[in-house]
């Protein structure tokens, strides 16, 4: 999201705004994973210590990619960005060399900076074990995929850049949570405070099954326009959904599968996640004062 553009905290805040970052990034994520795609699974890439002697790094390739990339950008300040969240530990990149910008403040930060709002992790493993070998057709029983091209720097590369895309589209959760929840601070309040917070409420109230329903028709069609075959002439070449990740660019069923069983009830999480912490040091005449517009 472009936070300087001069918009105001209410504009960058409504839900309508988030919702529009939210449907711009899937064409990001969807192109990211057609690049990736491109090359082999290469299973060597995501193992712990596989190239220890290359790299003098405990981690697999992938996660030193990771360090040595998030340790670069750290440096050019993209993590004192309030929608960027480094799979690196913060303790372990770099200060920003040029100052911070100017950002306003949408989000209630003991809520966005507490440690169980950050799903990076989990954001990790599912893509390890379950997007790229759906993306590269590996497991699927296919005859001639090549499981390793050797291609591990390009890889790698593909990999960050989906992953840093992933973790901004399911971190956002903490823009749509701050939105929900100052459009009726009443409705959350009582299902946050109860000892232990109410999660199933809250989840309840943040779900919006039409607007999933109709994300994940329209992420289908985008995979399957942005990853069709053209001929020479620029016509396009007809391929059917179930063979698109053999003939076209990206798996539709990977694509879409991703969406659903991975990115939105992880946005879900953060949502809660953020929700419970929502009031961590709020004082109770701000309560008391959100409670009394509650709508009789
Ligand atoms: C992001 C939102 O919250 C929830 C999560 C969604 C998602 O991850 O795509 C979509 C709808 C809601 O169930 C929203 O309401 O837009």
């Amino acid at each position: 999201m472009n936070f300087t553009s001069g918009a105001d905290v209410p504009e960058l805040l409504s839900l309508e705004n988030i919702r529009g970052q939210l449907i711009r990034l899937e064409d990001t994520i969807i192109f990211l994973l057609i690049e990736r795609a491109q090359f082999a699974f290469n299973h060597k890439i995501y193992e712990a210590g596989a190239f220890k002697d290359e790299i003098g790094f405990d981690g697999s390739w992938l996660e030193w990619f990771l360090f040595e990339t998030e340790s670069f950008h750290a440096k050019a300040r993209r993590f004192t960005s309030p929608d960027e969240h480094p799979f690196t530990p913060l303790a372990r990149l770099p200060q920003p060399i040029i100052k911070p910008q100017n950002f306003p403040s949408l989000l209630y930060q003991p809520a966005a900076t507490h440690p169980s709002v950050n799903v990076n992790s989990r954001i990790l493993n599912f893509y390890v074990e379950h997007i790229v070998p759906g993306i590269t057709g590996v497991g699927k029983g296919k005859p001639g995929v090549v499981e390793d091209d050797g291609n591990y720097g390009s890889a790698a590369t593909r990999d960050v850049e989906v992953l840093q895309a992933l973790s901004r589209r399911i971190h956002f959760g903490m823009f749509v949570s701050e939105s929900k929840f100052l459009s009726a601070p009443h409705d959350f309040i009582p299902h946050i405070l109860s000892n232990p917070p109410n999660e199933e409420a809250l989840a309840g109230l943040i779900t919006k099954p039409a607007v999933e329903a109709k994300l994940l028709v329209r992420l289908a069609n985008k995979a399957r326009v942005y990853g069709c075959e053209m001929d020479a002439d620029g016509r396009v070449v007809e391929v059917p959904d179930e063979e698109m990740g053999s003939r076209g660019k990206i798996d539709l069923a990977a694509v879409v599968g991703m969406y659903r069983d991975w990115v939105i009830p992880l946005t879900k999480d953060v949502e809660v996640d953020y929700l419970i912490h929502r009031l961590d040091g709020v004082p109770q005449s701000q309560i008391d004062e959100w409670m009394k517009g509650k709508k009789e």
